[in-house]
């Protein structure tokens, strides 16, 4: 049977990226893109149609900043298909973004010019607004309507033969200090784009703890900086052109310019096309290849530089891949991706994905652990679960429930 795979802000940027790349892979897979424009969405199918004619795609017309497109999207994903293998929570906004161009030509000479770049703290304010429903339009869009969608799908998603895989689109953006438990929609503060992908990061570590047992995986991914409509909504396309030349030197610096959103896709796609027996994956620390066995077990026998970074405490045991990852790279020629090409159950939960690029514009793919504590994701959910709860409570009053 064809897998099936679903994804969110497929009609641009490195959502529709993600969809060539899936397509490359496998164009065994049956893929449904859920935008919210379906003229785009219909642009987007015949593109990829062109490049894989063979390829069976649908499309799913879904507003996700709208609860009740949510629940009427889900109704006709769970009339349409009997499961889902993956699904990717890729749409997202960052409206009306102001840089403070003071801040950055200041952070340009300063210590803190390699992590400015990468996670834009200090950089940018962005001016949310409230939707129709009451709800902050970032967390509506980038969050909460993921977290309704999820949970809708949850009987195609769960207690399946094999695992099914949610992959979040989070951001190096992502910022504890800019979540707070008590304002969690970001209602009173200017940041709220760092709010949310911080959020998202604490609902994959929550969704884990609640579903794994059910056979449901959630990961996170960041693409890197890229130039898409998002960024474009920060400075007009002819200034980035000029920026250009800067921001290639800039590359030897800041791994997290990964520009394209083909490379920013490098992190992202989920499908073991070349199945078993083909281990990707090199500790640089040693070079030390996996072997099928490793690679399975996610054991890595821990390199002389490794066991310096952990004291020496590690030295002669086999650690988890996660307490390595943060050097893994793709060593497959043509710079494939390895990592969703892992078991689902071998990733660590409390680390992030990071699509990487070299000076020279070669990408790969590094893990961070993730700066959250799972008490904090725990009471997330709660609120999340709440907030669902009162929603569908005003929509059944209003009558729009399907
Ligand atoms: N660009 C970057 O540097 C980075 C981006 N990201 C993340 O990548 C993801 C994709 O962004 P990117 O490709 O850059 O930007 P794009 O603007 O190209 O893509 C955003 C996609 O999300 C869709 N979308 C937005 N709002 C909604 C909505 N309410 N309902 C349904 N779909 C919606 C857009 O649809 P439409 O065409 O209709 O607007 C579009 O398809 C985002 O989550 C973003 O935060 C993360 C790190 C860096
Ligand atoms: C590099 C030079 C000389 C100019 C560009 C300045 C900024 C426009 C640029 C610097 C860091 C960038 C950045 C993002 C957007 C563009 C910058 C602010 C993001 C916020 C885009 C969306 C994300 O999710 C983040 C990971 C990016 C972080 C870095």
């Amino acid at each position: 049977m064809r897998k099936v795979v679903l994804v969110t802000g497929a009609n641009s940027g490195v959502g529709h990226a993600l969809c060539q790349r899936l397509l490359q892979e496998d164009d065994g897979l049956h893929l449904c893109l859920a935008c919210r424009n379906p003229d785009r969405a219909e642009a987007a199918r015949a593109a990829l149609l062109a490049s894989c004619p063979s390829a069976q795609i649908t499309a799913v017309q879904v507003d996700v900043s709208d609860p009740r497109s949510v629940l009427r999207a889900a109704g006709e994903l769970r009339r349409r298909f009997r499961r889902l293998d993956c699904v990717y929570l890729n749409a997202g906004i960052m409206p009306q973004p102001q840089l403070d161009v003071g801040a950055l030509l200041s952070g340009l000479f300063s210590r803190r010019v390699v992590h400015m770049l990468c996670t834009a703290e200090g950089l940018l304010i962005q001016h949310d607004r409230v939707t129709a429903d009451g709800l902050q339009e970032v967390f509506a869009t980038n969050v909460f309507g993921h977290f309704l969608l999820v949970r809708e799908l949850e009987p195609l998603l769960c207690d399946g033969d094999s695992p099914a895989r949610l992959i979040w689109t989070s951001s190096r953006s992502a910022q504890k200090a800019k979540f707070s438990l008590q304002d969690f929609q970001h209602r009173s503060g200017q940041e709220p784009y760092s709010s949310s992908k911080y959020a998202m990061d604490l609902l994959s570590v929550a969704l884990n703890r609640k579903l794994n047992q059910r056979g449901l995986y959630s990961s996170v991914a960041c693409p890197g900086t890229m130039l898409t409509s998002m960024t474009y909504g920060i400075l007009p396309a002819f200034v980035w052109t000029l920026l250009m030349p800067i921001i290639w030197l800039l590359r030897f610096l800041v791994n997290g310019f990964t520009l394209t959103p083909h490379n920013g896709a490098e992190v992202l796609p989920a499908e073991d096309a070349r199945g078993a027996g083909q281990p990707a994956v090199r500790c640089p620390c040693w070079g030390h290849r996996l072997t099928e066995e490793e690679n399975a077990s996610r054991l890595l026998l821990i390199s002389p530089q490794c066991v310096r970074q952990t004291g020496g405490s590690a030295k002669g045991q086999s650690l988890g891949v996660a307490h390595c990852t943060s050097t893994m790279q793709s060593t497959e020629p043509g710079g494939q991706v390895w990592l969703f090409r892992q078991r689902p159950e071998s990733l660590d939960p409390l680390s992030k994905y990071l699509s990487t690029a070299t000076g020279f514009g070669s990408t790969y793919v590094t893990a961070q652990k993730m700066d959250l504590d799972e008490d904090t994701a725990e009471r997330f959910y709660h609120s999340l679960l709440e907030l669902d709860t009162h929603v569908r409570a005003t929509l059944q009053g209003t009558g729009a429930q399907s």
